[in-house]
């Protein structure tokens, strides 16, 4: 990079637009979409799309729900022409689902794309040409009269065009291809010489597409442009107004949003953003934008799993695990902030069971585009009690009390350090089970045991059991107020280990086995150690029973 940027390149020119009114404007409705992932995106490619990627990705749009898909540049190669007319023959189109097909201004390659639409109920035939002073300086070698001539005989070739093939319902596009780039009043002059050939009516309009094909400024400036350009548009009202942003300074998405404030009334662009350089406009994101805003955006990603296997698979490009609301991480947490906020979210969500959305950190409900919320929390060794307590939850249907999840996250912090890795679901259920004895040989292990009250109007518990210790078994009973109470005497009377209860939990277990119940006891032994013990049975007693001696394990091990 070199220190005097300013020698090089030239800011860019703001619009003189003192009265603008977008600012102000609210998006309440979608725009009309159109995918232009077949062309653009399919121009875009290492590896262009063969017929066969080509009519999965089209099948894929068409269940997302787009009606306007721009589909090839029939004249640009053989694979192209060959899948417009297999989707004619083939009858792959719906009835409301319109095809687009692009064009140079040139009569053979018109003529050639015409010829592809043989056939078809409907069809856009889109038409561009470059017009910014650069393109007609550097490309072209034109002056302003040259580029609308060149405008207006392509504009003039469709029509005719169109006339010999009466059986299909044409609509037809023009691009200013670089508008961004091109005077403001020059653009505007050379789409109303495009019009007065096509003559469009409200009930037939033509669509005036104002790309940015460079994206060079600052979103404000490309709703400026457009709302200029449509007050000083003459036929406004036989013009759907169309916009077709790039991502060259990575802000595609809120110049589409803002262009739509300033009264475009449909956008052009690509799932995940791809598309020539650094991309077509994203229009998975500005989707599901207004979906966050309560606006319904008439696609439907709700199995995004699918639609980002099937994009990855034709285009040949993964997606970005960050890209919103489809990529692999956007709805997982590792920091233990994140998490404890988000848990609780859900907790109150649950509570409030008002049907909104508020829970922090997530924009949107990952079950709305198909994802669990499995993902939603991950541990690694930035995550904290919330995360892991979310996991045990989400996992076993565990509900930890508070001060378990606080000693058991450092057990698992400690892995997570100690390993340097994430900690899967099943890793986290392992180091719990082993810390709380929950499995395999044990010191102590309940074989059998009855309880009863002593008397019938008597609050006062026996216990009777038979538990072996180091695998020697051994009958004890014990008494006490309550079954916990009874449990601890005959372990003092048994082996002389004193526990006190301090807290008690109990629950049905929420996932898994449906009848099973988790028992917690927070223990304090003699030596002013806090023990935890954690039971899990059929029967709510016994899970009390074993969460007892999950306890008394846990004053064998050293702190
Ligand atoms: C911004 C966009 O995405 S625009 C779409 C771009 N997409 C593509 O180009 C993909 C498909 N294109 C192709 O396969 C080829 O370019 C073709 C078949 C269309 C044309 O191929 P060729 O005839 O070999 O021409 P080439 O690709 O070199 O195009 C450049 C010529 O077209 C002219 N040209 C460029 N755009 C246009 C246009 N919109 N209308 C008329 N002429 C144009 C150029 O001035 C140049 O003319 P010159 O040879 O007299 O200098
Ligand atoms: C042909 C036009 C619409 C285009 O792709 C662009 O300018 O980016």
């Amino acid at each position: 990079m070199i220190k005097n940027p300013e020698t090089k390149y030239r800011p860019f020119a703001s619009v003189d637009l003192p009265d603008r009114t977008w600012p102000s404007k609210r998006i309440t409705q979608p725009p009309r979409w159109l995918s232009t992932d077949l062309r653009d995106g399919n121009q875009s490619l290492i590896d262009p799309m063969d017929g066969q990627k080509k009519r999965r990705f089209f099948d894929l749009l068409v269940k997302a729900g787009f009606k306007e898909i721009e589909v090839a540049f029939p004249s640009a190669s053989q694979t192209d022409f060959d899948f417009v007319r297999s989707l004619i023959e083939q009858k792959a189109i719906p009835d409301d689902v319109i095809i687009q097909v692009l064009t140079q201004s040139r009569e053979d390659l018109i003529k050639r794309s015409f010829e592809s639409l043989r056939g078809a109920k409907q069809a856009i035939v889109h038409l561009y040409n470059a017009t910014s002073p650069v393109f007609r300086r550097v490309v072209f070698g034109m002056e302003k009269a040259d580029v609308i001539k060149l405008a207006v005989s392509g504009a003039k070739t469709i029509l005719a065009e169109s006339r010999k093939q009466p059986e299909t319902d044409w609509s037809f596009e023009y691009s200013p291809e670089t508008f961004t780039g091109t005077e403001l009043d020059f653009a505007v002059e050379v789409c109303e010489a495009v019009l007065d050939v096509w003559q469009p009516t409200p009930d037939h309009p033509a669509i005036l597409n104002l790309p940015a094909t460079v994206e060079m400024s600052t979103p404000n400036t490309y709703a400026d442009q457009i709302e200029w350009f449509c007050r000083r548009l003459s036929r406004r009202d036989s013009v759907i107004v169309s916009v077709h942003p790039h991502n060259d300074r990575g802000t595609g998405v809120a110049a589409a949003e803002l262009a739509v404030m300033a009264g475009a009334d449909r956008v052009e662009g690509c799932l995940f953003g791809n598309g020539e350089r650094t991309g077509n406009v994203d229009l998975v994101t500005l989707a599901l934008n207004l979906y966050t805003q309560g606006i319904d955006p008439k696609l439907d990603f709700s199995d995004m799993r699918e639609v980002v296997q099937t994009v990855e698979h034709c285009n040949q490009i993964e997606v970005h695990p960050r890209h919103p609301y489809a990529g692999e991480l956007v709805f997982t947490a590792f920091s233990g902030s994140h998490q404890d906020a988000i848990k609780k979210g859900f907790a109150a969500q649950e509570q409030r069971n008002d049907g909104i959305w508020e829970v922090p950190y997530l924009p949107i409900d990952p079950a709305d585009v198909g994802c669990s919320y499995e993902a939603v929390i991950r541990v690694n060794s930035q995550s904290g009690k919330g995360g892991v307590a979310w996991i045990l939850e989400q996992d076993k249907g565990l509900q930890l009390p508070r001060r378990l999840q606080i000693e058991f996250s450092r057990v698992v912090q400690g892995i997570a350090d100690k390993t340097s890795r994430e900690l899967s679901a099943g890793d986290i259920w392992t180091a719990f089970r082993d810390t709380y004895c929950l499995e395999g040989p044990q010191p102590f292990e309940l074989l059998d045991y009855s309880s009863s009250a002593t008397r019938r109007d008597s609050h006062e518990h026996r216990f009777t059991g038979r538990i072996a210790y180091g695998g020697k078994e051994q009958s004890v009973a014990g008494k006490g107020n309550g079954l916990i109470s009874s449990v601890l005497d005959a372990l003092k009377a048994g082996w002389g280990i004193e526990l006190d209860v301090m807290d008690y939990h109990e629950h049905a277990l929420t996932k898994g086995a449906r009848s099973q119940a988790a028992a917690y006891v927070e223990c304090r032994a003699a030596n002013g150690r806090t023990i935890f013990g954690v039971g899990i049975d059929g029967d709510i007693a016994t899970a009390s029973v074993k969460a007892v001696l999950s306890a008394a394990n846990g004053t064998t091990r050293a702190n």
